[in-house]
């Protein structure tokens, strides 16, 4: 039997290898930057008030974008993987409100310490010193971390959508469900799961787009407006070339302004170190989980060509950095696009080229509203949860930190938080159980670092 010679795209990308298409990449490529383009504005939002350059949203919105389009390429050309990248959430947040505002170190510094932090990123990686971590920890931890980034996921979709609001009696509370942000996002959340139900091709992007057609057309809130998720309305194509287009700038106030010689002082040695490990297990989480969910981990929970993975989002981060924002990292959100069929680098490729696009069209990424990605966030959550089935739930020394590292993602708001205290109390429980020898000695070294880390340096 004959079949006919592969197209030069679907031998690079390996898109009949893996059972996919070009058309269906570009469908996830397009989902997964829709569930992540709040990016553009969030970020420029958060590290504004802590980077004091003339005209400094539009200047860190266009460092934004090319830190997510260069992440993104860089991990679909070079490791070939679904997983897009962009400036995160939690790290951008320690970076200008507990190391430059907090601590007052100057941004420039900061941007070095970021740098530093990414080039030992990719000297760990290429020595393979993070991949012989990844390994040393147990299956049942690897479940938990994707089952933990998906609750974290839901946190994130339900907070944008002003479901889950701030109570300050309780931490967290349930917001006003009338409010046309959240209705929204209720018949979007329910049309799209019916859509994936009935397996409609491209079921989550549907929704996604439905749900901001809708928006715009009732004229309803809009774009997380801040930090803490605020909606607001629609301003409208107003202005320039068809309402929708702008000129992108040149980032000039900010591109290689980093100091790396300041960042190296002692004195930051706990800033550069707090950037390090937090990047470092959010990173490691998020991409095992997502090559778990994209179905490229083998038996023993390895991932192929962890290498080059591992070292594009060191690359990313330093490139980030060079450009003038906080750590750049694997995306959570890329779990839409894979939930979408997205197996290939050429689904972040797609990401990293409408990133370069959005510096033109950044003002048409405003119309998407977070009602529209909260359920493609809810759902992709659920999605990463059918993991947890493969825990020993009969033996506490191995639920027990598989369910902490669930529930402390959502809850500190950080996935570097859940893993550490997943490792930290299987360590722990396993020795005092008298099972130490179930336990790798590099997972004893990393427990003990990560003991060190809560003990000695700053909170992220
Ligand atoms: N810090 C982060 N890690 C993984 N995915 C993210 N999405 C947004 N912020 C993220």
């Amino acid at each position: 039997m004959t079949s006919s010679p592969l197209s030069p795209l679907d031998r690079y990308f390996g898109l009949s290898a893996h059972g996919s298409s070009a058309a269906q990449e570009v469908r996830a490529g397009v989902t997964t930057f829709l569930t992540m383009s709040y990016i553009l504005f969030v970020n420029p939002q958060l590290l504004s008030g802590a980077i004091p350059v003339p005209n400094a949203f539009v200047q860190l919105l266009m460092t934004t974008a090319l830190a997510a389009a260069f992440g993104s390429l860089a991990m679909g050309l070079v490791a070939r993987y679904p997983f897009a990248q962009a400036p995160g959430m939690g790290l951008n947040a320690f970076f200008a409100f507990t190391v430059v505002q907090g601590m007052g170190v100057p941004w420039q510094t900061a941007l070095g310490a970021v740098f530093i932090s990414g080039a030992l990123f990719v000297l760990l990686s290429v020595l393979g010193a993070r991949q012989a971590i990844v390994r040393a920890i147990p299956l049942g931890l690897k479940f938990a971390i994707t089952g933990g980034i998906g609750a974290f996921l839901a946190f994130l979709g339900l907070r944008s959508a002003g479901i889950v609001v701030t109570n300050p009696a309780t931490i967290v509370g349930l917001g006003t469900l009338t409010s046309p942000g959240a209705l929204l996002t209720i018949a979007g959340l329910v049309i799209t799961a019916a859509l994936m139900v009935r397996q409609v091709k491209g079921a989550v992007l549907w929704g996604i787009l439905l749900t901001s057609a809708a928006a715009i057309l009732l004229r309803l809130p809009v774009f997380a407006g801040g930090p803490d998720g605020a909606l607001q309305a629609f301003p409208g194509f107003g202005g320039r070339v068809l309402g929708i287009i702008d000129a992108p700038v040149w980032p000039a106030s900010l591109v290689g302004q980093l100091d790396l010689a300041g960042a190296l002082g002692l004195g930051l040695l706990s800033v550069v170190f707090t950037f390090f490990f937090v990047d470092f297990f959010d990173a490691t989480g998020t991409l095992t989980g997502l090559a778990q969910k994209s179905g490229y981990l083998d038996a023993k929970g390895d991932m192929p060509r962890a290498r080059r993975t591992f070292a594009m989002d060191g690359l990313a981060a330093m490139f980030g950095a060079f450009m003038g924002t906080s750590t750049t990292t694997a995306y959570v959100e890329s779990a839409s696009g894979i939930g979408e069929g997205g197996r290939t680098g050429l689904t972040a490729v797609t990401v990293g080229v409408l990133f370069l696009l959005s510096m033109f069209l950044w003002p048409l990424a405003a119309a998407i509203p977070a009602a529209a990605t909260a359920p493609a966030l809810i759902l992709v959550g659920a999605l990463m949860m059918d993991g947890v089935r493969h825990i020993d739930w009969d033996d506490l020394s191995e639920s027990l930190p598989a369910f902490l590292t669930i529930v402390a993602m959502p809850l500190t708001f950080s996935i570097a938080n859940g893993v550490s205290f997943g490792v930290i109390t299987y360590c722990a429980v396993k020795v005092l159980a008298g099972r130490a020898r179930q336990v790798s000695p590099i997972l004893y070294g990393v427990a003990i670092l990560l003991l060190a880390r809560y003990a000695f340096l700053a909170n992220e």
